[in-house]
């Protein structure tokens, strides 16, 4: 696991680097897409180079994490339409290309099944986003959540909730209680990790991420199983990091071939 610790700006730089590195290298790369308020400034900046620089979305695949079940197919919560705002219609996506778990399928289960097979079908996610919430949850993987897990239904803790009802106009009655979630073992099954954590908040979550050990009360520590994973932190998110000094030392001293 590589841990970079620099400003937000950067690390979202950094993460539009390694996309952009996977699309120049295969065109039609399958990219794992992330909600939540951490990976919008890397949207910024890949719609950036979209319209500047040529960077072309047109053959890739897209799939995302996580979906509230039973929120109204046009409200603009719903992470498909998320999604399509942040980064899905700045780009040049093909029609269809984007895909995300269907919280509104009559058959739930069914509706899980398809999703994993819809990603082996496309081969895989080679690069997969992620952001990670306080209590430790990647996707919607709360505490508790088997480290083998696939997409399934979930049940939101009242801290998930709490923490995203300022996108339901802080009305805690507004947020979905239930989400279908890629698993942990889904997530795990994507080549390359990218996990992006600013502020104090996510400090705690970062430190047992990285450091702690792996357990299902904290999801995200699955990831020190995973052969690829980047950590991008801030310096706030990283304030708790036990070895910060020889991460920052590591990155400082990389090189430059090497990449993320
Ligand atoms: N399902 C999403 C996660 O994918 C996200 O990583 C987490 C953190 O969100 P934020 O990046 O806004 O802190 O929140 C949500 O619950």
């Amino acid at each position: 696991m590589e841990v970079v610790i620099a400003p937000a700006d950067e690390l979202a730089r950094l993460a539009a680097d390694t996309i952009e590195a996977k699309l120049r290298e295969k065109a039609d790369a399958v990219l794992g897409l992330a909600t939540g308020s951490s990976p919008l400034k890397v949207y910024d900046e890949l719609a950036r180079r979209h319209t500047e620089t040529g960077l072309s979305f047109a053959k890739a695949r897209a799939f995302m994490l996580d979906e509230y079940v039973g929120i109204a197919a046009d409200h603009p919560e719903r992470y498909r339409n998320v999604i399509e705002t942040e980064i899905a219609s700045r780009v040049d996506f093909a029609e269809g290309a984007v895909r995300g778990p269907d919280g509104l399928a009559d058959d739930l289960v069914a509706a899980c099944a398809d999703y994993e097979a819809a990603i082996a079908a496309a081969g895989g996610v080679d690069v997969q986003l992620l952001g990670i919430g306080t209590d430790g949850h990647i996707a919607f993987n709360e505490p508790g959540s088997s480290l083998a897990s696939r997409t399934r239904i979930k049940t939101l803790t009242q801290q998930t909730r709490e923490d995203n009802a300022r996108f339901f106009e802080d009305d805690l009655s507004q947020v979905p209680q239930h989400c279908l979630t890629q698993g942990l073992a889904t997530i795990m099954s994507a080549k390359h990790l990218v996990l992006l954590a600013t502020g104090k908040g996510k400090a705690e979550a970062v430190h047992q991420l990285v450091e702690g050990p792996i357990s299902a009360m904290w999801p995200g520590t699955v990831m020190q199983m995973h052969p690829h994973a980047t950590v991008l932190v801030d310096d706030a998110a990283a304030s708790r990091l036990q070895l910060a000094d020889y991460y920052r030392q590591t990155y400082a001293s990389k090189p430059a071939w090497q990449g993320l």
